[in-house]
């Protein structure tokens, strides 16, 4: 954690709406005049779509598995490293995985291939990462606490997967069959490295469905905001004004002590209402943080 480099994580499985969710934090960002460093965990897999799928097949040779949730296929010291570096020094080193055509080409790349790695940071307010190991911790490895704000974005599983198949088949132009295999490859990471983060983040954004999805793997479509409704936990955050949430936000309310849960619809609005405050804080602590360290230069 950086009181002078402050970093906001989103993290959340594959599909599980870490990118969609972006909009939401740009919005806050540009109503508080902040300007931030956007990186996608994505950057951070080790190898290119054609060496991924090589090291699949060596996998499945030797009996063995590996997936985009794991340590195999993801550099969690490189994603430390730039976490680290920032809090220190406000700047460090990222790249990005271009997924499709759209994404690749302005970069005269394939989809599945890496943009060079390059510098960043220099002179943002802080460093903003949406991705599958915001807080991620191993035996060799604490990404998580480097981070300032850690936020959990984690749709029941049925939905999860129903966004990551109708997303990998319709914008990735993957087929149903392999992304259901990727799914059931995956599930032994997932359990591993995706599913302890939700234990140490600092509130958790759980989306519910309110239609049958009993079949994610025959699903046409994804259910909608209106569709759903939004569980929201707070795990680490103190003086939580429920009162405040509840009067602003038409239809919510609480099912636990530390949990609101809001129509789905009103999924933007609880966002901002909640997360403002949280990043007016970090960017007054920062404030004063360098005010603080100018003072003691000048000594
Ligand atoms: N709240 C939501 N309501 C409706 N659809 C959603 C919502 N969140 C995400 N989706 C849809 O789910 C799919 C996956 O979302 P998104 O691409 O944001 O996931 P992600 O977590 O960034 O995945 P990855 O890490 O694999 O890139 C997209 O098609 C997106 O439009
Ligand atoms: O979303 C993912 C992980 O978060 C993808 O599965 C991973 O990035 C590989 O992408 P692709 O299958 O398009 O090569």
């Amino acid at each position: 954690m950086s009181s002078r480099n402050p970093i906001i994580a989103v993290t959340g499985s594959s599909g599980a709406g870490t990118s969609t969710t972006t909009s939401s934090f740009e919005h806050i960002f540009r109503t508080l005049g902040i300007s931030s460093v956007n990186v996608e965990g994505d950057s951070f897999h080790r190898f290119s779509r054609q060496e991924m799928d090589m090291e699949k097949r060596k996998a499945k040779e030797s009996g063995e598995n590996i997936s985009y949730f794991g340590d195999k296929a993801n550099d969690f010291e490189a994603l430390e490293r730039l976490f680290r570096d920032y809090g220190e020094h406000g700047k460090g080193k990222t790249r990005r995985y271009l997924h499709t055509f759209d994404e690749a080409v302005p970069y005269n790349q394939m989809p599945g291939t890496f943009t060079p790695w390059e510098d960043l940071g220099e002179g943002t307010d802080l460093l903003y990462y949406e991705g599958l190991h915001g807080g991620v911790v191993t035996d060799t490895i604490d990404v998580a606490k480097h981070v300032d704000l850690l936020i959990g974005m984690v749709p029941i599983v049925n939905l999860e997967w129903i966004q990551k198949i109708i997303r990998d088949t319709n914008k990735r132009g993957h087929s149903r069959e392999a992304v259901t295999a990727s799914i059931v490859r995956s599930m032994e990471d997932y359990i591993s490295f995706i599913t302890p983060q939700f234990s140490r983040t600092h509130i958790n954004f759980q989306r519910v469905p309110t239609v049958d999805t009993s079949n994610p793997f025959s699903a046409k479509a994804i259910p909608s905001l209106d569709e759903s409704f939004v569980v929201i936990r707070f795990r680490e955050v103190k003086n939580v004004d429920f009162q405040y949430y509840l009067r602003m936000i038409d239809g919510s309310f609480m099912s636990r002590v530390s949990t609101l849960v809001v129509p789905g619809g009103k999924m933007g609005l609880a966002m901002e209402l909640i997360l403002t405050p949280l990043i007016r804080d970090l960017i007054e602590r920062k404030t004063q943080a360098n005010k603080q360290l100018d003072w003691m230069s000048d000594l």
